[in-house]
């Protein structure tokens, strides 16, 4: 599945209910990370799964197998790698694929990790191919072959590493060469989080940045976060705004949803374009079937922007569906929106392929 959905356009990015992390996520997420496994919420398996994993290694005295972090951007992978070298009380070194182009920017950072220490290569699967070779090698003998000179007189001079653990994390498992991760040893997949579990990540967060947040409007933040608690912070410090500035300072539902009013985040966590792209679908197009181009021109964007920012919630949420035929609203995004689907057989150009799908 493509969760790249909102990191690669620009319009993605400013979004208040974007899961790519803007400049100021950037100053207080430092704050707001759990430091060790037990403050990580949610996620059990993984936790769970993790701790053996760690706990094996320290047992043994060992520097603990290479681990792949896959899932959606915000879900906490980047948390995860720091909490596991807290939990194996080793240096951590942060870098990511995008800024290893080539195999020697690679070497020069194997060459320089200490005994036991964690490297963390975030967007895995943006990394050149020739650094991502010079990994393998790398991940299962602790060895890389340096380069030197160039043609028939190149020789390889062969380098001996510290064992370490790679922390690889991406969005995209899948596009993954199968021997890169077949080389680490724990894989595991983070899921969106339930509800619950946005409403303890935000009653934690609420605590460290002080802010006085009751059960509900905790619960009214976390059902418009879209499963990432990346998502629910940055809509916890614009609520704390509102609270502060239009009330007493306390976050109660009416708070809350007042606050995401003004910041036109709806009860689902839909903000403008979410909605725009639904209301065009429904209200022009009779719920589809459309193109994805007509639909794009309809709201007045580009089509990647339709197709990456806002279709990939919309569908997750199943308010709308891809086909072959073109976009289609399901019966839910009538619901949402407060409208009623056209009649079965029924006049306009509603019709056809939603009723044909969902039989509404
Ligand atoms: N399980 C969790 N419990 C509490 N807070 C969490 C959890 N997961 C993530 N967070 C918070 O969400 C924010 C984003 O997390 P993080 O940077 O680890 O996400 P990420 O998956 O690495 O994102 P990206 O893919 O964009 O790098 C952090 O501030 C972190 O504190």
């Amino acid at each position: 599945m493509n969760w790249d959905d909102d990191t690669d356009t620009g319009t993605g990015a400013e979004r208040l209910v974007g899961a790519a992390a803007d400049g100021e996520d950037q100053a207080v997420e430092a704050a707001l990370r759990p430091k060790d496994l037990s403050e990580f919420v949610g996620q059990e398996k993984v936790r769970q799964q993790l701790d053996l994993v760690l706990r094996a290694a320290r047992q043994r005295g060992a520097t603990a197998d290479h681990v792949l972090l896959s899932g959606a951007p915000g879900l906490g992978k980047t948390t995860l790698s720091m909490i596991i070298a807290a939990e194996m009380n080793a240096p951590i070194r942060i870098t990511s694929g995008p800024a290893i182009q080539h195999a020697g920017d690679l070497a020069a950072i194997l060459s320089s990790l200490q005994e036991g220490e964690i490297l963390f290569l975030d967007e895995i699967h943006r990394m050149s191919r020739p650094a991502e070779e010079m990994l393998y090698m790398a991940m299962e003998d602790f060895r890389v072959d340096v380069i030197v000179g160039k043609g028939p007189g190149a020789t390889a001079i062969p380098l001996e590493l510290p064992p370490f653990t790679l922390v690889g994390a991406t969005t995209r498992a899948g596009l993954l060469p199968p021997p890169l991760r077949d080389r680490f040893g724990f894989t595991a997949h983070m899921e969106f989080y339930d509800p619950g579990e946005l409403q303890r990540v935000i009653h934690r967060s609420a605590g460290l940045l002080d802010v006085e947040i009751d059960t509900e409007g905790a619960a009214e933040i976390a059902g418009r976060s879209r499963g990432t608690p990346r998502i629910a912070n940055r809509l916890l410090r614009r609520v704390r705004d509102y609270a502060q500035v239009r009330a007493d300072g306390r976050v109660t539902r009416e708070i809350a949803a007042a606050a995401l009013g003004v910041y036109e985040v709806d009860g689902r966590g839909l903000d403008r374009l979410d909605r725009a792209v639904l209301e065009a679908l429904l209200k022009l197009f009779g719920g589809g079937p459309v193109g994805l181009s007509t639909l794009a021109v309809a709201v007045g964007e580009e089509r990647e922007t339709v197709e990456e920012v806002a279709e990939p919630f919309l569908v997750r949420e199943g308010l709308l569906a891809r086909t072959p035929r073109g976009r289609v609203a399901t019966p839910a995004a009538w619901t949402h929106l407060g409208l009623v689907p056209p009649q079965a057989g029924g006049p306009g150009i509603q019709g056809s392929g939603q009723q044909g799908l969902f039989g509404a």
